[in-house]
Order: C-alpha cells, then structure tokens, then sequence
C-alpha cells in the first residue's frame, strides 16, 4: 500500500486484521428437490485460495458455482467436505466477509452515505467516524458530491461504485463476488474492473469471484478455476503469471500473454458448455 492508506474501521469478533486464504476441502452440497428427490449440485470440491489471492471461478450455467459460494459465506451448510477461512472452520455466518452480487444489494430507502456507512456502524463504530469513512470511501470511489442521492438517481455503473465501497469500507478479509458486473455495459465494465484491481491492490483481501466472462477472468485473477457440468466438480486449476499491477484491462486483453492462457482455459471450458447445452436443449426437446 502507498501512503494513502485506508482508515481502518475496529475488527469484527474474531476478524484478524491480516487476510486470510480459503481452504475448501472435498465440498458437496445436496439439495432436496420439491419432489423430495436428492439432487447433487456440487461434488468433491476442492480449492485453495492464498491470503490475498485473486481467485476466478468460471463453469457452465448451473454447475454450481454460486452454490460453493454460498458454503463459504457460511449461508449455506455443507452436505459433506468442509471449507476454511484462515484458520477457522465455516459453521456459520463467516466474520470478516464482504459481498457483491450482480443485483446491487443497497437499500433504495437510504441515500448513497447512509448505504456506504451501514457497515462500520453495525460494527460499532460511532455515527461521526462512520460518516467520515464513508465519505472517505465515497471519495475513493469518484462520488465525492453523490452524498445524498438514493440509488434509483445513479446510474448502473455509479450504483456498482457505492456497491464496491459498502463492500470494501469495513476492510474485509475476504471478498465473494458472484458475476458482479454482469449487467453492466462493455465500457462500464472495463471501468469497474479497473477500479476494483486498484482497490484490491490497496487492500489484499482474499477474492473469490464468479464470473462467466473469460477475459474477465484473466485479467483480473492469480488462479482460475474450471468446473465441470453439474453436478459441479475441479476441471483444472490455472495460474495467472501475468505481471502486477496489471493496468488497464482492456490494454492486457491484447498481450500474448493473456492470449495464450485465454486460448488454454477455453480449451478445458468448452467441452463442459457444450455438454451443459446439450444437456438442457435435450430436456426441452
Ligand atoms: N436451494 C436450492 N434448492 C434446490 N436446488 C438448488 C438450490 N440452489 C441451487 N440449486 C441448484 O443447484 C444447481 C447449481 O446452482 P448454482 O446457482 O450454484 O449454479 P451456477 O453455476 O451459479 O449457475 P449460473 O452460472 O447460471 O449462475 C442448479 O441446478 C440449481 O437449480
């Protein structure tokens, strides 16, 4: 980190300060259908993601990749297998973790500050400190002047950027993004990728994020993880060596770098989309 450093807000119970990895350990996840069959989502998941890791998990529609999501936050409770965070195994709402959704979590009754300073102040933090952090943050993220908006006078692009610091302002361990610029525009999105890399550069937390974007996935990730059709298993597992910090994204999409491990982990994806197709046109036909 520079000298601008973020101010941090007081840890959550049993929050360390450092980031933490993610250990997921032989992860299945059975759900009882509404006909009170048993139906496998996820089978034998294993994944690792360092202390500040930037960790991508692309697979076909339906493999199951916001299932393993959800046993990491600890919403959710394993059929079998288990997942770490730091030393700690999940067995409940996990502290320390930030999430991002495609659908923009805010509350449209609260203006743009009040949404931003909701973390620090269900941490405890008083009502002045928590305003000045979130106005820190709002900066942060190129709404200084948006104070007072509600989300529904923002735009797509805008409402991500107080998404992404509600998200980042208690400093969070770890990071779950599941597709969280998926319904945002080509050039909206290159931005937000860009804004998010800056900030997780600053901060480090570990990162697990759901995309179904490959370029995506390279440009932002240390580790790609491919999974199968459902239900959901490892593929393969990719290191991302390009260089950090990696700039701008758009500009990197070119590198032959990036080409060549594009080309590679579509290799391994495409043999599942297309059995995911054929699986669902069969069950229309
Ligand atoms: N609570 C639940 N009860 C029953 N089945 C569920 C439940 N949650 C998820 N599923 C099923 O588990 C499978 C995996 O769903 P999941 O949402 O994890 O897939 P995904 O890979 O994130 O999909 P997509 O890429 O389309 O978002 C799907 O077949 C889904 O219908």
């Amino acid at each position: 980190m520079g000298g601008n450093h973020p101010r941090r807000t007081p840890a959550a119970p049993g929050q360390a300060d450092e980031p933490a990895g993610i250990e997921i350990v032989g992860l299945t996840k059975r759900y009882l259908t509404p006909k009170g069959e048993t139906f496998t989502a996820i089978k034998d998941v294993t994944v690792s993601v360092e202390p500040g890791q930037f960790c991508s998990i692309v697979g076909p529609t339906g493999c199951g990749k916001s299932t393993t999501l959800a046993q990491v936050s600890g919403l959710e409770r394993p059929s079998a297998g288990s997942v770490k965070v730091g030393s700690h195994i999940v067995d409940g709402i996990t502290s320390g973790v930030s999430y991002m959704f495609q659908a923009d979590a805010l509350f449209p009754w609260k203006s743009v500050l009040n949404n931003v300073m909701m973390g620090p102040i269900l941490l405890g933090t008083p009502k002045r400190e928590a305003t000045e952090l979130a106005m820190d943050w709002l900066r942060r993220v190129g709404l200084a002047g948006f104070e007072d908006r509600y989300p529904h006078q923002l735009s797509g692009g805008m409402r991500k950027r107080v998404a992404m610091a509600a998200a980042l302002i208690n400093n969070p361990r770890i990071l779950l993004m599941d597709e969280p610029f998926g319904a945002l525009d080509v050039q909206t999105k290159a931005i937000m990728q860009n804004e998010l890399l800056k900030l997780w550069e600053e901060l480090r937390p570990s990162v697990l994020f759901i995309t179904h974007d490959l370029d995506e996935a390279v440009a932002l990730s240390d580790r790609v993880v491919i999974m199968t059709t459902s239900p959901g298993s490892v593929k393969d597992i990719f290191d991302i060596d390009l260089p950090r910090p990696r700039g701008n994204v758009q500009e990197i999409r070119h590198e032959k770098r990036f080409l060549d491990l594009q080309g590679q982990i579509w290799d391994s994806l495409k043999d599942e989309v297309t059995r995911a197709y054929a699986r669902t046109a069969g069950a229309a036909a």
